[in-house]
């Protein structure tokens, strides 16, 4: 691999301008309260449209719910009439479940391919290279963690969402004590089983101690039931919540992403972390600013967003995401500066924000060897100088002017294909830490943020 091979792959995303999403309105969410009285675009507000739902949706529900229309009631239909959330139980009405059914069964019919037919995909090096963001994400704030422990004091982790158990791996070389594992999708959690206990075979086949952490496993929606009361020991101090891919299904509804952030922060401990990697919804929608349209992609995916990119709401602002053979189902737009103040409610303050470019530049020379392990990038050009069938050169032609302009011309770097850097660079990181709390008179906690 080549020292400048971020260059290269900057090039093929020097196109993605994320910064031109206007920044949305509110001063203040809060469950039942959405004040956006400081905020400027709020002076003057005329239509409900501008506090970020669309007006259409709002009038409805309020005549369903027969409330009046300043913003904290129309929220409040707006929460009604979407979902309804228990404080720490399963939803009560089984038919507003919205999009969650949709994404379970999405996930649940999604094949499980051996590792012959995955490295044959179009996009074998974007997940590889998504694999290496989330093992170095996990690997920094495991070593965060342990560093602020007395040695070999317990480590456990919640991985949220954790589909076929993709990071199980993560988690034994991360060397943690127990881990739980949730996810909508039963099928998916199923497989995750199987992964583990043949892991838990291997280990313990291997030379060495050979135990590795002890599991458990909730299947549910995570973004509509309390887990804390399903856990083995609902008082079970946390160390580290992983969220991959997978949080910004609960942008569905306010309720839903409060309920999901009460998940990671519900058991967390003061100093401990919540990290997840997320679509950057600046991104998703200066794209389609750009290309002047709702649906934008390339042969590897696709976006089509189901509302009005010039007033996205704040939850709701659904889109349709598909990747080559693993994604294909509606996703919500993550306002960030909501999901900011949200996390504040719940004790978690926000510690990093990161596009995927930039979190590579930070790691690419730390995590250099691992990248190699991992196959994360592709080499360009291709060893055996043919370019393989089915491999469209265009895809390449920023790896190509990199070589030319180093005037190395025998040089070969590691890149990844336009398009599919082009999808990846649609992501971002995010890091919370749970910070310490006192208590009011009626026993709620209260977080200096
Ligand atoms: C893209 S996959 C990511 C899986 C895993 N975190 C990883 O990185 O490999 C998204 C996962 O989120 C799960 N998911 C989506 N919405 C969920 C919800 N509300 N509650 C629990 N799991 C959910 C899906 O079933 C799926 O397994």
């Amino acid at each position: 691999m080549n020292d400048d091979l971020e260059q290269a792959l900057l090039l093929a995303a020097a196109d993605a301008d994320s910064r031109n999403f206007e920044d949305q309105n509110l001063d203040e969410v809060d469950s039942g309260t959405v004040e956006c009285k400081e905020a400027e675009f709020y002076k003057n507000i005329t239509d409900t449209s501008d506090v970020g739902i669309e007006r259409n949706t709002i009038d409805e529900e309020c005549q369903d719910a027969n409330v009046g229309s300043s913003n904290n009631e129309l929220f409040e239909a707006t929460k009604r009439k979407h979902v309804e959330v228990d404080e720490g139980a399963d939803i009560v009405n089984e038919s507003l479940k919205g999009y969650a059914n949709v994404v379970a069964t999405h996930y649940n019919q999604l094949e499980e391919k051996g590792l012959d037919e995955r490295s044959k995909s179009r996009i074998v090096y974007l997940r590889n290279f998504h694999n290496w963001i989330k093992s170095m994400l996990i690997n920094e704030y495991l070593t965060k963690i342990k560093d602020g422990k007395k040695h070999n004091a317990p480590v456990r982790v919640h991985d949220m969402c954790c589909g076929k158990g993709g990071d199980l791996l993560k988690w034994k070389k991360g060397n943690i004590s127990h881990l739980i594992c949730s996810d909508i999708a039963s099928v998916s959690l199923d497989q995750c089983k199987t992964r583990y206990t043949d892991m838990k075979g291997r280990a313990s086949r291997e030379r060495g101690p050979g135990n590795i952490y002890t599991i458990e496993y909730i299947p549910g929606d995570c973004s509509r039931t309390r887990l804390r009361e399903k856990y083995s020991d609902p008082s079970m101090k946390l160390d580290l919540v992983s969220c991959q891919f997978a949080f910004h299904y609960s942008f569905e509804s306010l309720p839903q992403a409060e309920c999901m952030l009460r998940n990671a922060s519900d058991c967390l401990q003061p100093g401990g972390y919540f990290i997840g990697t997320i679509p950057d919804a600046y991104d998703l929608i200066a794209r389609a600013r750009r290309c002047g349209g709702n649906s934008y992609g390339n042969k590897v995916y696709r976006v089509s967003l189901d509302f009005d990119t010039n007033k996205p709401p704040l939850f709701g602002a659904k889109y349709n995401f598909h990747l080559d053979g693993v994604v294909d189902c509606p996703e919500f737009l993550v306002h960030f500066p909501t999901l900011v103040k949200l996390a504040k409610k719940f004790g978690l303050k926000l510690v990093r924000q990161e596009k995927f470019c930039d979190f590579f530049e930070r790691m690419k020379m730390e995590g250099r060897n691992l990248m190699n392990n991992m196959r994360g990038l592709e080499a360009y050009p291709p060893p055996d100088a043919v370019t393989p069938v089915g491999i469209d050169p265009n895809d390449y032609v920023h790896a190509k002017e990199y070589i030319k302009a180093s005037g190395d011309n025998n040089g070969r770097i590691g890149t990844l294909s336009k398009s599919e850097w082009e999808a990846s660079s649609l992501y971002m990181a995010f890091v919370f830490e749970k910070v310490k709390n006192t208590w009011n008179a009626d026993g709620a906690p209260i977080y200096d943020i």
